[in-house]
């Protein structure tokens, strides 16, 4: 048997990764390690490891048992086992869905990954993080220096799976399933992989996996185009009263502001090789508008403060070292801000880490402009006064005239 250990068993990773190994072949099976939650691993566990994934097309559901987990640990309360299953030599790749809250030096999961490839006292490994960050594999490189006989391949992952909710569950076990925490996904899926390997891995190209040196082509398409306008269709479609991405990509308002944000990205582009990027928006917008998948604005629009620094200041230089302010991109910040505004009635409550922090310079500004330079700053690092000038006057205009003047003078001020 050769092992894989993944870190963050969140709906994601059971959605994608374990779907690609099983569907690999071979005799491979996945250690699944939460961070503290016992939900996921306490239910998979009860179920002998097994549990369905409902592809949601439309109306139509069709729905998966996978079979691919070995074990289900919470890294919280089982420390030393998942540091002693890295470190065993059955082990040869770990791959990582810790969310963008997980990338931090002193992170609890990082910790235990450091560990475990330590004690492997150089036996080669593969670390592959399936996060959407740019530079994925480097951004984890630079957080766990020093280690022999790691590679740290970068990569693009890519299927909407959203929360699991009674309703999946009662289509589980219609289908004849019995299972407490299905995960429905779209039927949509692309994983995007840089062929750097230190050991044994899947045979994933078998089944579907794109291998190729230039990953980072392809992530910026899918983090700017896909990442990048679900967070403005989550934000504006929060203050207009839409719960659903589905109802927000209806809304004629919100879908003309989502395809110019959507030009603003795609001039930022080196479009891989491959791909027809017309095509590729044109499925985007099918793509958000599956209603039945349930995917709620709440949940994008949560933690804006570390997604946004993944999707907006890269364009944003971009842009401006061209003699253009984007501002569809200052809309998606100013339309963020406005959500984090108390006293602000939305269709959800998304959380942020950042959401004291944001809420007091809100509160400390004299007005929109003094308020965004100080908070692009923050949140972004220095991207000059035009930008944070403009997020400035579209939050006063969704203050002052609502989405709908906002929406149009960001509109207004597109260049043709
Ligand atoms: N859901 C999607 O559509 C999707 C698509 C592409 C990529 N992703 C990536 O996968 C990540 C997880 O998505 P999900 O749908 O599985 O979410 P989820 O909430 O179902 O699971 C999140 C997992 O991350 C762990 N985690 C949370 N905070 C952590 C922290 N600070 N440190 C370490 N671990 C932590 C949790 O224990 C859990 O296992 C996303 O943040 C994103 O980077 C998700
Ligand atoms: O996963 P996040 O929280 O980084 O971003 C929210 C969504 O944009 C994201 O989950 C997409 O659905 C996903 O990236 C599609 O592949």
């Amino acid at each position: 048997m050769t092992r894989i250990v993944h870190l963050g068993l969140g709906s994601f990773h059971r959605a994608h990764q374990a779907v690609y190994t099983a569907a690999a072949g071979g005799d491979w099976s996945i250690t699944g390690v939460a961070h503290r939650s016992r939900r996921v691993v306490d239910a998979l566990r009860a179920q002998q490891l097994h549990y369905t994934v409902l592809t949601v097309d439309g109306e139509r559901v069709e729905v998966e048992p996978v079979d691919v987990l070995d074990d289900a640990l919470v890294a919280a309360d089982e420390p030393d086992t998942v540091v002693a299953r890295i470190a065993d030599p059955a082990t040869t790749v770990v791959t990582l869905t810790i969310t963008e809250a997980g990338y931090t030096a002193d992170g609890a999961m990082l910790a235990l990954l450091r560990d475990g490839l330590a004690r492997r006292r150089g036996a080669p490994i593969t670390v592959i993080s399936c996060d959407n960050l740019a530079d994925n594999g480097g951004v984890l490189r630079g957080l766990l220096p020093g280690l022999d006989g790691v590679a740290f391949p970068s990569t693009m992952v890519d299927r909407i799976v959203p929360r699991t909710t009674d309703e999946h569950v009662r289509l589980a076990r219609e289908a004849g399933f019995e299972d407490a925490v299905p995960v429905p996904a779209e039927p949509f899926r692309q994983w995007v992989l840089q062929p750097q390997f230190a050991s044994a891995h899947p045979d994933w190209a078998r089944a579907g996996v794109t291998l190729t040196d230039d990953v980072a082509a392809w992530e910026a398409v899918k983090v700017r185009l896909l990442n990048g306008t679900h967070s403005l269709l989550a934000y504006l479609g929060l203050l207009r009263g839409h719960e659903l991405i589905a109802d927000a990509i209806d809304d004629v308002v919100i879908r003309r502001a989502a395809d110019a944000l959507g030009d603003e990205y795609q001039a930022t582009l080196r479009v891989p090789a491959g791909l027809d990027v017309t095509a590729y928006r044109a499925q985007l917008r099918r793509r958000f508008g599956n209603r039945a998948l349930g995917h709620r604005t709440e949940q994008v629009g949560s933690d804006g403060s570390l997604k946004l620094v993944q999707r907006i200041p890269a364009p944003v230089r971009w842009h401006l070292d061209r003699g253009s302010v984007p501002p569809l991109l200052a809309l998606s910040v100013a339309a963020f801000l406005r959500c984090r505004t108390p006293g602000v009635e939305l269709a959800g409550s998304p959380g942020d880490p950042r959401a004291a922090e944001i809420a007091a310079l809100i509160g400390r500004a004299h007005d929109e402009r003094e308020l965004a330079r100080t908070a692009v700053t923050r949140l972004f690092g220095e991207l000059g006064p035009s930008f944070a000038d403009r997020v400035g006057d579209l939050l006063r205009a969704l203050r002052t005239g609502g989405t709908d003047d906002a929406v149009a003078e960001a509109l207004g001020t597109v260049r043709t």
